[in-house]
């Protein structure tokens, strides 16, 4: 399966993907995807992102099978996903948010049991490895009710890994993780990446995203708004807030610097706003200064993702 002369230039393809999910008592119909057409490249990690219902765990669970689209195309690693449900299916492997584990296996057996399912070989399990890797090594014989959430979530990313696939999808895989399982849970799919594996995962955490995802593809109402590489994508929002603090107080904003988008903040800041590709940092000091506002420090505040993500999302659904 990861065999590299096999391996397309996209590891996701998809076209027109639509679903509407039928009206059933007094749910009305919902158009959860519209048209949505996207191309995940082979080897990359890549962010999905949206707000509460933008329909992200819709477009996973097409890909896993788990519904059935309206109408489009999907293939997943070259593979039609109509032509060839059962090889595509096999070239993903799916964290779901939902724990799904039998309370009486033990996660070795767990891992066993997928890999049957999966027909993998005996002698080509990798079932302890793969413990090892998610750190739950010493619980491989433990009850799963036994373990931790953390722990059950962790046994998740482990059962999605048994078949080997090249493209492994997560879908909010950290919801209610601590901060140490996160990082520990993003180090090793840092890993998997390293070796070659695509990564498509959705998250909440913005700031996540911004630091893992080379790519990323923002969702709203069903619709793809963004999808870019992350640099470009916080570039979009071309303005800076530039924060001085005045040596002495100030009660308003002086007239000369009217003009400018400045407000003084609760904290007694004064706070410029300026577009980074009009001026520069150094035109505004000079300005500042000869406003008469002594300058006893200063920062700089970039956008981040969640800017943009606000800005792209913020709009009411269309009728
Ligand atoms: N089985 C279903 N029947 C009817 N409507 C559904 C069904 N599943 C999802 N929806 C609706 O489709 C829309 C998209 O839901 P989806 O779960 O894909 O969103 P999401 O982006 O994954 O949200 P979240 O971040 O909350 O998980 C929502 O309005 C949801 O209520």
């Amino acid at each position: 399966m990861t065999d590299a002369t096999a391996a397309p230039d996209y590891a996701i393809e998809v076209n027109n993907l639509q679903k509407i999910y039928r009206a059933s008592g007094k749910m009305p119909e919902k158009h959860a995807l519209k048209n949505i057409s996207l191309n995940i490249p082979r080897g990359s990690i890549f962010g999905l992102l949206g707000p509460n219902g933008a329909g992200k765990s819709t477009f996973i669970n097409i890909l896993a099978g788990l519904v059935n689209k309206t109408s489009g195309t999907a293939r997943i690693w070259g593979l039609d996903i109509d032509q060839h449900p059962r090889q595509s299916r096999a070239a993903i492997g799916v964290v779901n948010q939902e724990i799904v584990a039998d309370p009486f296996f033990t996660p070795m057996e767990m891992l066993e049991l997928m890999a049957g399912f999966y027909g993998v070989p005996k002698s080509e399990r990798r079932s302890l490895e793969i413990l090892t890797a998610v750190g739950l090594d010493d619980k491989k014989d433990a009850y799963v009710r036994q373990l931790s959430g953390g722990m059950k979530r962790r046994l998740m990313v482990a059962k999605a890994l048994v078949h080997n696939p090249p493209v492994l999808i997560l879908d909010e895989p950290t919801a209610g993780v601590d901060v140490e399982l996160r990082r520990s849970l993003w180090t090793y799919v840092r890993e998997l990446h390293d070796r070659g594996t695509t990564i498509i995962l959705t998250t909440h955490y913005l700031e996540e995203a911004e630091e893992l995802c080379d790519s990323i593809a923002i969702v709203n109402h069903g619709e793809i708004v963004a999808c870019e590489p992350t640099p470009k994508l916080l570039s979009r929002l071309d303005y800076k807030t530039l924060v001085i603090t005045p040596k002495e107080a100030l009660t308003a904003v002086p007239d000369s610097l009217a003009g400018l988008d400045s407000v003084i903040r609760d904290t007694g800041a004064l706070a410029i706003t300026f577009r980074t590709s009009e001026t520069g940092i150094g035109r505004l000091l000079e300005q500042v200064r000869a406003a008469g506002v002594g300058i006893g420090d200063l920062v700089t505040e970039a956008p981040d993702l969640e800017d943009v993500f606000l800005s792209l999302t913020s709009e009411p659904e269309a009728a």
